[in-house]
């Protein structure tokens, strides 16, 4: 996974010097209405994460107390008799979120996807699950502050260091620096997975750097490797909350340039995301949702929490009644919904896949005698939408080349590809994944999109611009060039059960304000 972010997973992440979604809900065909689990890119909470730490900061990914019982199972202790012919028990947890993080290195693969499949596979559950999810996760997450630890630790940088290798000492940095599992505890659990892994020879190097990492806490690090926040803020930033610089650039550009605003906002990326849920009006309730475990929500009339369980296993998610949903991301189509129109019978969904926001658009349609059309140009996100939604008509069709007559459309929801960069709690390995150089594409996508969007709307509704990033080049730079052909409203006041939206006339969410992704909101009336 290669990146001029300079975020190259398996290799070294730079941070303070240089420049530093969606899971799938899914229906097959013939099963409409038959779909669970999570989409829209706001899926499910992930297993593992983020804890605050004793500072009050939330540490890159703090956790695994749940770790020592597995710890005491799986692990010989130094002086301790081996069990068998001189070998350890194979360490289940940690090998499977060793194995994670060199196929999101080596394959790029999606770490909230593939773990489940791994633990399903090698049928590792329980606290183990727990442990493996958390190490992999907190890992993948804090590798910008362990990267600059290791190389403070090490005579080679860590570019230099093999991936595999360095991935493991990654492992072993996170499990000292940032859980409670016991130094020599997690030094020689390392060890051990090197030597099996990578080799004995690597093995020396691994204990090498672990001894001394082991010989500070992550605050004396960070004193250390964390440049002084006087001097460059940017890069303080970047090594205490382990972003890239140039996304927290841009997230600190985002919030008005406030430092503490911005170390509040990354502290939040590092906190695994509680699993919202949306009960799809007229087909279940949030009372529904509720009787089975859920807790209601502050903002959205449709939405629930899920403190613990599969959300899967709720009978109105199975049925496709109910879905996982990040509330911001219901409130965003339900403001659309709420704008008065003298005559509203015809919704679209352009960039409708996987179906999130179309699942509920499509059930305040139905409630309303109104119809909505959701359309994606992939295919086999098109495909999801059918599962998502009841009524809608789906196709497969580029929005910038529309295969339906201008101004046929009471409402449109534009939710515009993006950086994703309002939904890195998500993915714990986005953050070093994302391009700076992806933005002048993407951008020049969304202006080609909400121009086709304004085409699409009739005299007099509206257009609703979404996006899950708050880089102000994908949001209020894309709107303003639209500001001559649309009156642009303002979103805050359909949205009148949320507060700290920002200053107008956006609406900005945000992970530490709202507990929800930092999704973005405009909404245009085509005059
Ligand atoms: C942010 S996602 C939409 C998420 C969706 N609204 C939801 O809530 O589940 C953006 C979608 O736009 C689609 N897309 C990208 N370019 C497009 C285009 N030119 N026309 C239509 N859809 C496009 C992508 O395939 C992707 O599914």
């Amino acid at each position: 996974m290669a990146g001029s972010n300079g975020g190259r997973v398996g290799g070294r992440v730079k941070q303070g010097r240089g420049q530093g979604g969606e899971a799938g809900g899914g229906a097959r065909r013939g099963q409409r209405g038959g779909q669970a689990g999570s989409q829209g890119g706001q899926g499910g909470g992930q297993s593992g994460g983020g804890q605050r730490g004793g500072s009050g900061r939330a540490r890159p990914g703090r956790g695994a107390q749940q770790g020592r019982g597995a710890q005491a199972e799986h692990t010989a202790k130094p002086g301790q008799p081996r069990q068998g012919r001189g070998r350890p028990p194979r360490d289940e947890a940690r090998n499977a979120a060793y194995d994670l993080m060199r196929a999101v290195d080596e394959r790029d693969a999606y770490a909230n996807l593939l773990m489940p499949t791994l633990l399903r596979q090698r049928r590792i559950g329980g606290r183990d699950a727990a442990l493996a999810t958390e190490l992999a996760y907190g890992t993948l997450r804090g590798l910008g502050t362990y990267d600059e630890v290791i190389a403070a630790c090490s005579d080679r940088p860590p570019e230099k260091v093999d991936p595999p290798l360095l991935d493991a000492v990654r492992l072993g940095v996170h499990q000292l620096l940032s859980t409670r599992i016991p130094p020599h505890a997690a030094v020689s659990a390392t060890i051990d997975l090197v030597r099996l892994r990578v080799g004995p020879g690597p093995s020396k190097y691994a204990n090498a750097v672990l001894r001394k990492v082991a010989g500070r806490t992550l605050e004396q690090w960070l004193e250390i490797v964390a440049p002084p926040r006087e001097e460059d803020p940017t890069g303080n930033l970047a090594v205490t909350y382990s972003h890239p610089r140039w996304i927290v650039t841009a997230l600190r550009d985002a919030v008005g340039g406030d430092l503490d605003e911005t170390a509040a906002l990354l502290e939040a990326d590092n906190e695994r995301p509680r699993v919202a849920l949306v009960a799809r009006p007229g087909r279940a309730t949030v009372a529904e949702l509720v009787d089975a475990g859920a807790e209601p929500a502050a903002y959205s009339p449709y939405a629930a929490y899920l403190p613990e369980g599969d959300p899967g296993s709720l009978a109105a998610v199975g049925e496709a009644r109910a879905a996982v949903q990040d509330e911001a991301s219901q409130l965003v189509a339900l403001a659309l919904t709420r704008v008065p129109l003298d005559h509203d019978t015809t919704w679209l969904d352009m960039c409708a896949g996987p179906g999130g926001k179309a699942g509920l658009l499509d059930a305040v349609a139905t409630e309303r005698g109104a119809r909505l059309l959701g359309a994606d140009l992939q295919y086999h996100r098109a495909r999801l939408v059918w599962g998502t939604t009841r009524e809608a008509k789906v196709i497969t069709a580029d929005g910038t080349r529309p295969a339906w007559r201008p101004g046929a459309f009471d409402r449109v929801m534009l939710d515009a590809p993006c950086t994703g960069l309002g939904a890195l709690r998500r993915r714990p390995e986005a953050r070093w994944r994302r391009d700076p150089r992806s933005i002048p594409e993407l951008t020049a996508l969304q202006r080609r999109l909400l121009d086709s969007a304004l085409e699409a709307v009739r005299p007099g509704g509206v257009v609703a611009y979404v996006t899950c990033s708050p880089h102000l080049a994908e949001t209020r730079a894309v709107v303003e060039d639209v500001r001559d052909r649309a009156e642009v409203l303002d979103a805050r006041a359909f949205l009148p059960e949320v507060p700290g939206l920002g200053d107008g006339p956006y609406a900005q969410f945000w992970p530490h304000r709202h507990g929800t992704d930092a999704m973005f909101l405009a909404l245009l009336r085509r005059p």
